[in-house]
């Protein structure tokens, strides 16, 4: 089976959950005192996709306003971008619409983009609708889906969704011979996400 390595990224607001979504996703767990991201960190999950294997080479991106020049690093190359907010705040989701702007502007032009409202187990303290989140991500054909990395909810199905979107190899023999061969990674201040 061959196996693709896509690079994806995750951008957003500080504090929204890029982290604690791709600790569930990885490694199944959610840590409540996960500290800020520094700079980026990188971890892989491989997933089956019809006839291929996906390899997720995730890049999670700081959301602090002082690491935001970083970013093009981290969205260069990339397959796909997960752009996430969180359902409780609306100014993180102001943030999103521009960082769809600045991918629109400077972004790879075949990315795959998904927008993530995440903390959907409080939706009793929600400031985004999620109509209006889901008629914005239209607007612009992208993903959208809401999660809760707290609560295991749609984070597996967010990647799956992605997968989805990547459209299948012509030619599988030969990216299955190349599939460790990793295009430079920038280098980042890596974290244990937990
Ligand atoms: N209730 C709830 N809290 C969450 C959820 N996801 C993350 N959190 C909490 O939100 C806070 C921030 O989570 P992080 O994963 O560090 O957020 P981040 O977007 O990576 O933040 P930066 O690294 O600063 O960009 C932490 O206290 C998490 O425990 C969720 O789905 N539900």
């Amino acid at each position: 089976m061959a196996i693709r390595e896509l690079k994806v990224c995750l951008l957003g607001d500080t504090g929204v959950g890029k982290s604690s979504i791709v600790c569930r996703f990885v490694q199944d767990h959610f840590d409540h005192n996960i500290s800020p991201t520094i700079g980026a960190s990188f971890l892989t999950k491989t997933v089956p996709s019809g006839h291929e294997l996906h390899k997720f080479l995730i890049w999670d991106t700081a959301g602090q306003e002082r690491f935001h020049s970083l970013a093009p690093m981290y969205y260069r190359g990339s397959a796909a971008a997960v752009i996430v907010y969180d359902i409780t705040k609306l100014d993180s989701f102001q943030t999103l619409k521009k960082w769809v702007k600045e991918l629109k502007e400077h972004g790879p032009e075949d990315i795959v983009v998904a927008i993530a409202g995440n903390k959907n187990d409080l939706g009793d303290i929600r400031e985004v609708p999620m109509k209006e989140a889901k008629e914005f991500a239209e607007s612009i054909e992208a993903i959208f889906i809401e999660t809760s990395a707290r609560n295991a909810v749609n984070v597996e199905e967010l990647f799956q969704k992605i997968s989805k979107q990547i459209p299948p190899l012509e030619n599988p023999e030969v990216e299955s011979n190349d599939s460790f061969k990793l295009t430079r990674q920038p280098s980042s201040t890596a974290r244990r996400c937990c």
